[in-house]
């Protein structure tokens, strides 16, 4: 077990102006929330759209290989190479707005080795609070999972979507989409637009689709269906989707006044993401 306890607690905080311009790029990116229409100042931020903002600026030379910011800066030095987005909880706590400045103070939670079927697993949990006007707006728990390099073949086991469903809708990635959400988020992992490192050096069979774009597409489809916004969202990526095929985006039957019960679903069934979103 590594000792992680210098890095528990670490805090930094980003400000910046909350400009519309890249929520109108997302929009685009995911035909969402009326794509095409100029935004304003003093509109709503969509609930998870915060992640456009408050990003690490790492210069070139601070990347590691795979494109991120290396480990041991803020997130602490984990052994393992292969990060991935693992799940989050973002609860709603005051409307964030465009076109006014905004802070987010992210802090390191946990450090938690596991072993899964995959074999070893590291989860980094930070937390980031972002104030707008002197109010908490949004809180924003995510988890990040640092995997070995393929080596054993020992792939996750994956469990089949079997609920009843409500509604679907399908969705077709592609490397156009893939590489726009990932400038719009400024997310240099190569994973997402790098078939090279993709496939031959982290041994996915292709892009891989960003668990942040598969979240928000649920939640866009959920509001939509039900013409109101959240206000609690947690997820869990289950099993990595990729560019080469379509996947379902599916509301669970049995949908309360309060809550939506989702899930992402690659074509043969494996569940992909599951998440819930609570609407008071
Ligand atoms: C952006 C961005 C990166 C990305 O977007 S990457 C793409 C999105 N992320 C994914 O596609 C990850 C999909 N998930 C997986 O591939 C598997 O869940 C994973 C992480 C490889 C783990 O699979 P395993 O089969 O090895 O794990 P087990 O089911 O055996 O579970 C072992 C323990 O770990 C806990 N656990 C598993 N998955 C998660 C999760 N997603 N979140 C939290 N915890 C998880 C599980 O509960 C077990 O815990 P116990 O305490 O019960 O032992 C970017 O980089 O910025």
């Amino acid at each position: 077990m590594t000792d992680y306890s210098d890095w528990i607690g670490r805090e930094t905080t980003v400000e910046e102006y909350l400009a519309t311009a890249p929520a109108e790029r997302l929009a685009a990116t995911l035909d969402a929330h009326g794509a095409g229409h100029p935004l304003q100042a003093g509109d709503a931020v969509p609930p998870l759209w915060h992640w456009l903002y408050f990003m690490p600026v790492a210069a070139q030379g601070d990347l590691g290989p795979d494109g991120h910011p290396a480990t041991g800066g803020f997130i602490p030095p984990v052994p393992l190479p292969r990060r991935m987005y693992a799940g989050g909880r973002i609860t709603q706590a005051a409307q964030l707005r465009f076109g006014a400045p905004a802070a987010m103070t992210s802090r390191i939670d946990s450090v938690v080795e596991k072993n899964g079927r995959s074999g070893p697993l590291v989860f980094v949990t930070l937390s980031h609070e972002v104030h707008q006007d002197g109010k908490l707006c949004v809180r924003d728990e995510q988890d990040i999972v640092y995997r070995e390099m393929v080596s054993s073949g020992a792939a996750p086991a994956s469990k089949m979507g079997t609920r009843p469903t409500a509604w679907t809708e399908t969705v077709t990635p592609d490397p156009v989409m893939l590489f726009r959400f990932s400038a719009v988020t400024f997310n240099g992992h190569r994973i997402h637009y790098d078939r090279n490192h993709a496939t031959e050096t982290e041994g996915y069979p292709g892009l891989v689709v960003h668990g942040p774009m598969i979240a928000m597409l649920l939640l866009e489809a959920a509001e939509r269906r039900r013409g109101a916004i959240c206000a609690y969202y947690e997820f869990r990526a289950m099993s990595p989707l990729f560019d080469t095929d379509p996947f379902d985006l599916v509301g669970i039957e049995g949908e309360t006044n309060d809550t939506v019960e989702l899930e992402a679903r690659a074509k043969d069934g494996r569940i992909a993401m599951v998440a819930t979103a609570r609407f008071v």
